[in-house]
């Protein structure tokens, strides 16, 4: 984007001014932004750039996802994958890091290993996987959606286990936007990489294309026999005929998608921890998000300010 785009976008986002979380819920595609003068209606859900295909760009507007193939390195997957292991074994420690086990052995007493963890959250700490969120190709499509000021709102590596049987390892079908009162939407963009081959054998996402044109709908536990892991909210009332894609992914793959695009996993069936790195949303205003001011989560930096 080049600097009166930009100038230009920072306008439109001091314009917003900050809203409270109830108007983002409300008007939850409020916030469009079409800087520049390329295709000021056509576009809803993505902002002008020279690195998106219009191909790709319609593709996203209309499904609220686009996959980009082989956007990070097995090298730099090596290195978060060891780190992961280091952050497991606790010979790395990080004060703010949530670690979570999965429901079906949570009261079990277990040796620390890869094995009982199911996800780590908030390792902004750690220099070594906070690369993930400054790699110059994922900043270069988040930017493609967020503009180029950019924040990671949220930073996670998930270790999907191998499902005991009880089907807790599914991830009950969501909107992220549920889980931070972020805003505008449109400028949200959450970039989620695939660290080996993912398909429906090991719980890939799934995703309800389109979606990200309604609203944020209400979240609740599933009711699932097995137990769910806190805090994995679903959606209720979804549209049943719906068409649910399956993201077969190989290691490296990441898909970009929209925070009120519905989506969720399925269990891992393998015997293999299926890993992803590394979910983050990334939305910036001009000085954090443009509708929580302050943000636990909020991680400023990843690129220089534009002056
Ligand atoms: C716009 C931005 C978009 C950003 C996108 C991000 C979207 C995010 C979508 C999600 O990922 S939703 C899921 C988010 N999940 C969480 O936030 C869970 C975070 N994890 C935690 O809070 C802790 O890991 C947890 C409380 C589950 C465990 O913490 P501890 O290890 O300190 O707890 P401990 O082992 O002492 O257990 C405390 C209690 O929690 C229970 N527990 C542990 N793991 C559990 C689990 N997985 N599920 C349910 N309960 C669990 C455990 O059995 C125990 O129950 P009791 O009090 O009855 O003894
Ligand atoms: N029939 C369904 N209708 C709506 N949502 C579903 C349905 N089946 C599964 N889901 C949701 O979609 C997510 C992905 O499910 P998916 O069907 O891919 O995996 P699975 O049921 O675990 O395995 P399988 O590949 O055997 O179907 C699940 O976590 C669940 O929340
Ligand atoms: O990789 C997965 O299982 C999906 C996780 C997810 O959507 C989330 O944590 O918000
Ligand atoms: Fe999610
Ligand atoms: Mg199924």
């Amino acid at each position: 984007m080049d600097a009166r785009a930009a100038a230009r976008l920072r306008t439109v986002l001091g314009h917003l001014g900050r809203l409270e979380p109830r108007d983002v819920v409300a008007h939850p595609t409020s916030g469009t932004v079409s800087p520049t003068s390329f295709h000021p209606q056509q576009f809803q859900f993505t902002l002008d750039n020279s690195i998106l295909s219009l191909e790709q760009r319609q593709f996203y507007e209309e499904n609220g996802y686009l996959v980009i193939k082989n956007l990070v390195s097995d090298e730099d997957i090596q290195r978060f994958r060891d780190e992961f292991g280091k952050i497991c074994r606790k010979e790395v420690k990080l004060d703010r890091l949530v670690i979570m086990k999965d429901v079906s052995i949570s009261k079990l007493q277990l040796a620390p290993s890869e094995k009982v963890v199911t996800k780590i959250q908030d390792f902004q700490e750690d220099p070594e996987l906070f690369r993930y969120c400054t790699l110059p190709q994922i900043l270069k499509y988040v930017e493609c959606f967020t503009g180029p000021n950019i924040m990671a709102m949220h930073t996670m590596l998930i270790n999907k286990p191998p499902d005991t049987g009880k089907k807790t390892s599914r991830h009950p079908l969501h909107q992220d936007l549920h889980y931070f009162p972020c805003g505008p939407s449109n400028l949200i963009v959450c970039a989620w990489t695939a660290m080996e081959h993912i398909d429906r054998n090991n719980g890939c996402l799934v995703v309800l294309p389109g979606t990200h044109k309604g609203s944020l709908k209400p979240h609740d536990y599933p009711k699932w026999e097995g137990g769910v892991n806190k805090m994995y909210h679903g959606i209720q009332d979804y549209d049943e005929n719906s068409a649910r894609v399956h993201l077969v992914m190989e290691k490296g793959d990441t898909v970009f998608f929209h925070p009120l695009l519905i989506h969720g996993s399925g269990r891992n069936k393998t015997q293999g921890f299926r890993k992803v790195g590394i979910p983050i949303a990334a939305p910036i205003g001009k000085d954090g998000c443009v509708s929580c001011s302050a943000t636990p989560y909020g991680y400023d930096g990843l690129k220089p300010k534009n002056p």
